[in-house]
């Protein structure tokens, strides 16, 4: 039995008392146990966040990390600094990070192999973008980013990954992808991964859906077997919005 992970990924939004303020109202909901939830805020925000959510059930990640653990590379974050201030997860590979940032499936590869060394839960994220999709390439497309950013990794270090399949086209757009859509990618990545690394790691891998999740249709992703939750951008920057996810996921799998 996999826990969903409801992750909220924040981008660049939220000034450190803008978060201190997201949490304090979301302290004021219940959350549910039966799901993990998760707030991936801009660095800045992360120390603070950290404090704010003790005693909770929310874990904190990080947007991004460098490879290396130290060294003269200006502007970079490392594992052991999120670590030392108490972030649990990151997120590896985000479309945007790939579009905007030059990241590759090489740097995603050493990024997560990083954070699972120095014990970060890595969100790696895949996806295709429209052209892609619209001409039949879809499952081409994220088995080669799941084969090379999980590449040389033992099975057990995969079981403890999640991925999240985001199509690029869904991201931000408002036109998210069915829940069977989204199924078939991630029952595909599932398969990928049970070719990779064995049946064990393909069952215990979590593999969450993004693009345009809203409490409106995030029951339809949870409702599918082999969807273990969501990231989600836009809809995780205000509480009640954010908390109506946790919820929803936490009635869709008790379901
Ligand atoms: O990129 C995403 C989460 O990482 C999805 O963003 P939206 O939920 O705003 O579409």
């Amino acid at each position: 039995m996999r826990t969903p992970v409801i992750a909220g990924n924040w981008k660049m939004h939220k000034t450190v008392d803008e978060a201190i303020r997201f949490v304090a109202a979301l302290r004021e909901t219940e959350l549910p146990g039966n799901v993990e939830t998760v707030i991936c805020a801009p660095f800045l925000a992360l120390p603070a966040l950290v404090g704010e959510v003790q005693g909770t059930r929310i874990g904190v990640g990080a947007q991004n990390v460098h490879e290396k653990n130290e060294g003269a590379y200006t502007g970079e974050i490392s594992v052991p600094m999120l670590r030392a201030a108490g972030v649990k997860y990151v997120i590896i590979g985000h479309s945007e990070r790939r579009t905007y940032f030059a990241e590759t499936d090489e740097t995603v590869n050493q990024k997560v192999k990083a954070a699972l060394g120095g014990g970060l839960v890595p969100i790696v994220c895949v996806g295709e973008v429209l052209e892609e999709r619209e001409s039949g390439k879809t499952k081409e497309v994220v088995q080669h980013q799941v084969k090379q950013g999980l590449n040389g990794l033992s099975p057990e270090a995969v079981a403890g990954v999640i991925i999240a399949y985001e199509p690029v086209w869904a991201i931000g757009t408002g036109k998210a992808s069915t829940a069977e859509d989204a199924e078939e990618v991630i029952s595909f990545i599932r398969k990928t991964v049970a070719d990779l690394f064995g049946q064990q790691a393909a069952g215990q891998v979590r593999i969450q859906y993004g693009g345009s999740v809203k409490p409106e249709n995030i029951s339809t992703y949870i409702a599918q077997p082999n969807i273990d939750g969501a990231l989600v951008g836009g809809a995780s920057l205000q509480p009640e919005s954010f908390s109506k996810l946790v919820q929803a996921a936490a009635a869709g799998d008790a379901s």
